[in-house]
């Protein structure tokens, strides 16, 4: 998964979490008070109702309407009348609320059942108040006799019937509620779950980016290149050990660098400008691929030769560089060890082998002359016979930094073995080819050598002809061959050209 993915996911999860989170306290602020509204409203109406049956039965029952009847009736004191109008009402007011309620049809029925007895009290009553003044205790009691006996069943019914009915109202508002605090309980525990499992993943992930994090570093810091890590400013941001081998410079201190730092003063803006232009263009690109040679400077401002290869990446508006050096010292050393004589420092055997092939190929195809000398010191056993063999050695070096300082840039002089050279001449006619060795033989005889004996040099050489497509390698190595064998059998300290050796004149 890319980092970026994983940032996209890790949004997401956050806000699906919030979401989450705004939705269920919203839900459960709503619970509660729906919860306290269904609670407040059952306790309300379980009190009234009870309130409204007491009150009923005290205002209807023997301390209060019939109470009052039953005394005016027996005593005909008009207080009595009074009150048990009063009673009336209460009972009438107590009845109406009862009917409002929420009640079972069996109950209503019941309250008509007293509501109609208590009308016909009254009625009574009043008649008795108003028409029968005159009438006996006794008469009187027998005119306002009614039959209660179904207003008493109806009362003893509803107590019976609404107290437990209310209760059990009261128990089932309850047990909603309870269901309601498991679910405000459930839904608190399903956000938990997803923060445990964002939790979770957010703790998988982090151990991924760290295991990778370590993995990049154990690659980076084994590295046998040098890693440079720096942003588009060039500013060093990150290093590895073989950085801090290579330059000398510890981690702390190339982090207070610039990329430049590390590159001689004299290229330090060339340096710069090839960065910025490298940093401008869009997206990322290896520049060099381990072929950009540059010589890279130490803390100690020693030159060492590196291969560069520089990649850039953009990720939002931040730009990084990557460059990874090799130190290439001893490469370098063994690739010159490869091609060069160690005791002479021109081309070894095998390399001018190579080369000779590849001139004369290249003569061959371009119709182009070519002259080859193989030079041979005279009497050289004598010198490391005579002066000892580190003697010998110094001759031997000396006549091949005289055959380079002597020849062009693009001639190539190798040791062919022992005190034998081999020199290639691109281009070289075959009058020029044998004054140019001439030259170079009569140079190296006014050469002053700290021993007695003198150094000379015999030079036989062969050309090929431009466009002569005949010739092989070996065939022009054999001539500049013979033609030293002659300069050596006519008294060495000589230079002889194979083609000379065939005309008449040479013979003679
Ligand atoms: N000091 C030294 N001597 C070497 C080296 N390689 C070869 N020789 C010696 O070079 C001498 C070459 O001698 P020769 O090729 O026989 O002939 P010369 O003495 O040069 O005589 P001419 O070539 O006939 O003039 C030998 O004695 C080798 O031992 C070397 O690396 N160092």
């Amino acid at each position: 998964m890319t980092f970026r993915k994983l940032n996209i996911l890790l949004v997401v999860l956050t806000l699906s979490v919030g979401a989450i989170l705004v939705f269920h306290n919203v839900r459960q602020a709503e619970y509660v008070r729906e919860m306290n509204e269904s609670w407040n409203q059952a306790s309300v109406e379980t009190m009234q109702i009870a309130l409204d049956l007491a009150a009923l039965e005290r205002s209807f029952g023997y301390v209060g309407f019939i109470h009052h009847f039953k005394n005016y009736v027996l005593r005909r004191d008009e207080t009595y009348y009074f009150d048990a109008t009063e009673s009336y009402w209460q009972t009438v007011d107590a009845l109406r609320r009862l009917m409002m309620s929420e009640l079972p049809e069996r109950d209503r029925l019941d309250l008509l059942v007293v509501q109609r007895t208590l009308n016909a009290y009254f009625r009574k009553l009043n008649d008795l108040y108003l028409n029968r003044a005159d009438l006996s205790a006794v008469d009187a009691d027998r005119y306002v006799t009614v039959d209660d006996t179904k207003a008493r069943e109806a009362l003893v019914r509803l107590r019976a019937d609404l107290i437990p009915n209310l209760q059990n109202q009261y128990y089932q508002t309850a047990a909603s509620n309870q269901d309601n605090a498991f679910w405000i309980l459930l839904s608190s525990t399903y956000p938990l779950l997803i923060i445990l499992a964002f939790a979770f993943s957010i703790s998988v992930i982090s151990r991924k980016v760290l295991m990778r994090a370590k993995e990049i570093d154990t690659i980076f810091n084994s590295s046998p290149d040098a890693f440079i890590y720096s942003n588009s400013n060039g500013q060093i941001l990150r290093t590895n050990k073989m950085a801090t081998k290579i330059f000398g410079y510890s981690e702390e201190e190339l982090r207070e660098m610039r990329i430049e730092d590390l590159v001689d003063s004299a290229l330090r803006d060339s340096h710069r400008k090839l960065r910025e232009k490298f940093v401008s263009e869009k997206g990322s690109r290896v520049m060099g691929a381990g072929n950009s040679k540059i010589t890279g400077l130490t803390k100690t401002g020693r030159h060492v030769p590196l291969n560069v290869s520089i990649s850039s990446f953009g990720f939002g508006r931040h730009k990084g560089i990557i460059a990874i050096a090799r130190d290439m010292t001893t490469m370098n050393k063994l690739q010159l060890d490869s091609t060069h004589d160690a005791l002479t420092g021109v081309f070894n055997r095998r390399h001018i082998e190579v080369r000779l092939d590849d001139e004369v190929k290249r003569a061959k195809r371009y119709g182009r002359g070519l002259s080859v000398f193989i030079v041979d010191l005279d009497n050289f056993k004598g010198l490391n016979d005579s002066e000892g063999h580190r003697a010998g050695d110094r001759g031997l070096a000396v006549a091949a930094e005289h055959l380079r300082l002597q020849l062009r840039k693009h001639d190539h002089v190798g040791r062919w073995g022992g005190d034998e050279f081999l020199v290639i001449c691109p281009e070289i006619s075959q009058t020029d080819a044998t004054e140019i060795a001439d030259r170079i033989r009569r140079r190296f005889e006014d050469l002053h050598f700290p021993w007695h004996c003198k150094l000379t040099m015999s030079i036989g050489i062969a050309t090929l002809q431009p466009n002569s497509a005949t010739i092989t390698t070996q065939n022009l190595f054999d001539e500049a061959d013979q033609a030293l064998y002659v300069a050596k059998e006519r008294g060495r300290n000589r230079v002889e050209h194979f083609a000379e050796l065939q005309r008449p004149k040479r013979i003679k």
